[in-house]
């Protein structure tokens, strides 16, 4: 970091003419190769794509420098497909650095920042937290279904006054829809008009304009996730029943709003409940990554289980007013935000003049990538990187507790992830109340053996644990009431 500038970009793998190293990139999991290029050129390398400089980060200390020249490094890259067509940037993930993205994420900080804001929601987390127990003890084959609704819940809840229903709910199957199409929509290289955005410009029954058709209809459901709820809440308000949320309250004065700060409004609560790398997603992924963990470790699980029986007690579940007598409890927390990288190579972020980083020249408008997963899982700073050992995080004497991941796994500058207090409180709320209440164990096959689950991540901007099998069962009947009596 010390090195004096140079005028050359970061060394890296030399690619071809014209195109670059458009072909030495993986179809999928680009964090891994991004590594092994770490290995030869260090922490901060870079490739060019198609004559466009693409800066990748694989050291925390690099990482940490762009933190701090965030006015110059918090731009987003425009994505054609995406952003432009299929509506998102308009969202806060993709929209510009500008104004209205301080605006957006003024709206978030009020809302769900750290101390109050935050604080005051833990009550609606704890209680969507109960609904989740109780769905899981009627059926826990869906867990995942019920993981999403419990995000999908705290983030409907919070934000539109919204309560999901059991069974199908529309406004879930909203953000789920919509973020589907946003993953296909920026798959690295899926659409060539990323490259050439002269092609929004052809006929769409020309061959080759079919995307434009795809475009269309993907950005129909991006327009419901914006509308359909915040029309609900307004629904609501004028019938005089709406229940205190984001959008109600800052509705109290929608008389003075101008129509730039209302249409602001709009989209600063769908990036809420419907950015993908907002509040759906994200949780669920770090939260099924904790049920994964607590199969393949019963003895992890015994010893959160045994602090959480001598703080708590048997008269009442846990909830976020005990996360500081939890310290083991609060270990796993961070341990799941370690071991699952929830979102791998980050969000890109764009160059928006000429700089200098870790001593290597960055040309303006370089793409830049910051290697997440390799941070979490670098054997230099987290020996073993990849078990499940929340010990890690717990100082003793003579041992300090390792790196803490939340310097990594929520990005960097002022794009840094507006969402963390409120994923973190999900999080503990959730993990906390299910050690309590369930014994997760192996599912068995068939000829009785118990099957063992390996922790893999899937592609993508966002990635989830593969899926599994695990059977989940109340610890007594005591927490089966208990569940009820805090529902009533
Ligand atoms: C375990 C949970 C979560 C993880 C690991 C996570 C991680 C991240 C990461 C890595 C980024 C990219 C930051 C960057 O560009 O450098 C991000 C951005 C973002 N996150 Fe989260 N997130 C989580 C939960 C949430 C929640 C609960 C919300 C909302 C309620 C949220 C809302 C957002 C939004 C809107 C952005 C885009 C911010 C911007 O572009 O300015 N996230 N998150």
């Amino acid at each position: 970091l010390s090195k004096k500038p140079q005028s050359g970009l970061p060394p890296g793998p030399k690619g071809l003419p014209l195109v670059g190293n458009l072909l030495d990139m993986p179809p999928e999991k680009e964090w891994i190769k991004f590594a092994e290029w770490g290995k030869q050129y260090g922490g901060i390398l870079s490739v060019k794509i198609l004559g466009r400089p693409m800066i990748i980060v694989n050291s925390a200390a690099i990482m940490e420098e762009l933190d701090k020249k965030g006015s110059i490094y918090s731009q987003r890259p425009v994505l054609e497909m995406g952003g432009e067509l299929v509506g998102y940037a308009q969202t806060l993930v993709l929209i510009a650095y500008g104004q209205r993205f301080r605006t957006y994420r003024k709206h978030f900080a009020r809302y769900i920042g750290s101390g109050k804001p935050v604080q005051s929601l833990h009550p609606l987390v704890d209680h969507e937290t109960r609904r989740f127990l109780k769905r899981t003890l009627g059926n826990y084959e869906d867990l995942m279904s019920h993981l999403r609704k419990l995000a999908g819940g705290v983030i409907l809840k919070l934000t539109y006054g919204y309560e999901v229903i059991d069974g199908e709910d529309p406004f879930v199957n909203l953000i789920e829809k919509a973020n589907e199409n946003f993953n296909a929509a920026t798959v690295p290289g899926a659409f060539p008009v990323d490259f050439f955005p002269i092609m929004k410009k052809i006929p769409e029954w020309l061959p080759g304009g079919g995307f434009l058709k795809t475009a269309r209809e993907w950005k129909k459901d991006t327009d419901s996730m914006v509308e359909v709820p915040y029309q609900y809440t307004k629904d609501q308000m004028a019938a005089g029943c709406a229940a205190p949320s984001f959008v109600s309250t800052s509705l109290e004065n929608e008389a003075s709003m101008t129509p730039e700060e209302l249409r602001d409004l709009k989209l600063t609560a769908s990036s809420m409940y419907g950015d993908t790398e907002g509040g759906a997603d994200t949780t669920v992924s770090a939260e099924y990554a904790f049920f994964l963990a607590m199969v393949l470790h019963p003895e992890i699980q015994k010893k959160a289980q045994a602090e959480i029986d001598s703080v708590v007690g048997d008269r009442r579940l846990p909830n976020l007013s005990d996360q500081p007598h939890l310290p083991y409890v609060n270990a796993i927390v961070t341990e799941v935000l370690r071991w699952n990288s929830v979102a791998p190579t980050g969000v890109p972020h764009t160059a928006m003049e000429d700089g200098y980083i870790g001593g290597y020249f960055i040309p303006k408008n370089s793409l830049i990538l910051a290697n997440l997963w390799h941070m979490l899982h670098d054997p230099e700073v987290y020996p073993d990187p990849f078990v499940f050992d929340p010990e890690r995080h717990i100082a003793t004497e003579g041992k300090p507790a390792q790196t803490d991941p939340r310097k990594v796994c929520f990005g960097y500058g002022r794009r840094i992830c507006p969402g963390m207090y409120l994923a973190e409180a999900s999080l503990f709320s959730c993990i906390a109340a299910s050690l309590a209440c369930f014994n997760i164990t192996n599912a068995l096959d068939e000829n009785g053996a118990p099957i063992i689950p390996v922790h893999e991540g899937t592609s993508g901007i966002i990635s989830y644990p593969k899926p599994f099998k695990c059977v989940i069962k109340p610890r007594s009947e005591r927490v089966v009431s208990l569940i009820n009596a805090e529902l009533a």
